[in-house]
């Protein structure tokens, strides 16, 4: 990630969509894909914004019965516009707005009602929505990089991964999207003692292990802020020649619709399946030449596949039918994350296996098109225009 030091009034935010799980890595494994979420921003350094600081609100925001009064003064700070893509159904009321109350939540952390100065963001989001390619995961990441970068909060990567986790609690997407290439992570169970060092701040650190989030309540006085070092993770070594496929159904599948379909326990047999797979498939990825029978092997997957197959209509044909042994080049298939995109590891004809695979969805009357995709190594970028 690039930042340069002098506070920017022009800049630019791009990250990289995703891809988690990989087969056995639930929840633990991310890819980052050469399909970016762009943000253009413009920042009117010349304008301080009027009422940026909490405490300058302090008794203000205790009476203020209603969220509409606080999001009305933080909506006056920033305007939002889409390009064409993707952006149909997106909020572009800032307070409603996934990546602007991401950054709204880092600046009140940091005492700061609004932008301390008025900002003007223009989106271009190529990354289809609800499919399973991060989608959320890269709007959390360019909102916690909006705030950084237009508050100044200086905040590195890892602090930023903390708050990017305080909003979508599974690591792989965004560890994926804000480091890049092959992520292997966790969250970290024992708040370690920079953690528990904001427990004497007026800042209780939230939960990082419960699904509801104060995050966006905009009521919060001081919302609660991440604990330190949350997540723990590390870049996997990945072979250059490998791509990924992604075959991109036309239906959504939201990620919270499809963790509901998975069983809260596991056999011992079932998790013992997925940890050897994990283990291999963490180093097969980045051998050269690849191994296309341990590739496709290590891909398999007894925790969240199968129990997500009946939202997935065509799943069980690819992941039967898409075999090395039939098609050359392809190494190994696993649903994209949440789904219900299929992404596709393959080291050569791209374009036989993404139609033979669209074909096979297309037998299960699921329109679908593909993208063969580039893994992205760069992760979070934030370029200084002016
Ligand atoms: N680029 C974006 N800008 C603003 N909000 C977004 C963006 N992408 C996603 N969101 C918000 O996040 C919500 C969930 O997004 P989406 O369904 O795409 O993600 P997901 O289901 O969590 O997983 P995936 O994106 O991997 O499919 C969307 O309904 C939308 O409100
Ligand atoms: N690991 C998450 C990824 C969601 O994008 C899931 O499979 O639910």
């Amino acid at each position: 990630m690039t930042q340069s030091s002098k506070a920017p009034s022009h800049f630019e935010i791009t990250v990289p969509a995703s891809s988690a799980n990989i087969g056995p890595g639930f929840d633990t494994l991310g890819l980052a894909f050469s399909l970016h979420l762009r943000l253009e921003v413009r920042v009117d350094r010349t304008t301080p914004s009027h009422s940026a600081r909490l405490d300058e609100h302090h008794q203000e925001i205790e009476d203020v019965a209603h969220n509409a009064e606080l999001c009305s003064l933080f909506d006056q700070s920033v305007t939002i516009r889409y390009t064409e893509q993707n952006s149909r159904e997106l909020a572009v009321k800032p307070s409603r707005n996934l990546i602007t109350k991401t950054a709204w939540y880092v600046l009140r952390c940091h005492g700061l009602l609004v932008f301390p100065y008025p900002v003007d963001v223009i989106i271009d989001n190529p990354i289809p929505l609800g499919r399973g390619l991060g989608s959320s995961g890269a709007a959390v990441v360019a909102g916690v990089a909006l705030a950084n970068m237009a508050a100044s909060l200086g905040l590195d990567k890892n602090r930023l991964l903390d708050y990017a986790l305080a909003i979508e609690r599974h690591p792989d997407n965004v560890s994926a999207s804000l480091l890049g290439g092959f992520v292997a992570s966790y969250l970290d169970d024992t708040p370690n003692a920079s953690a528990t060092k904001l427990l004497e701040s007026r800042f209780q650190p939230v939960d990082i292990h419960t699904q509801q989030t104060d995050a966006f309540a905009p009521s919060a006085m001081a919302p609660h802020m991440p604990p330190m070092g949350v997540s723990r993770y590390v870049q996997l070594p990945w072979n250059p020649r490998i791509k990924a496929i992604a075959v991109i159904p036309q239906f959504q599948l939201a990620t919270v619709k499809a963790r509901a379909a998975l069983p809260d326990t596991y056999t011992r047999a079932d998790l013992v399946f997925n940890l050897q797979r994990l283990a291999v498939l963490t180093h097969t990825l980045g051998q050269d030449p690849p191994n296309p029978l341990l590739i496709h092997a290590a891909m398999s997957d007894r925790v969240h596949q199968i129990y997500r197959a009946a939202l997935v209509p065509g799943l069980e044909d690819l992941l039967r039918t898409l075999v090395p042994t039939e098609l050359p080049g392809l190494l190994g298939v696993c649903l994209s994350g949440a789904g219900p995109t299929v992404v596709i590891l393959a080291e050569d004809n791209f374009d036989t296996i993404g139609k033979k695979a669209c074909s096979i969805f297309a037998e299960r009357q699921v329109k679908a098109h593909y993208q063969v995709l580039n893994v992205d190594q760069a992760g979070l970028q934030c370029k200084t225009i002016a």
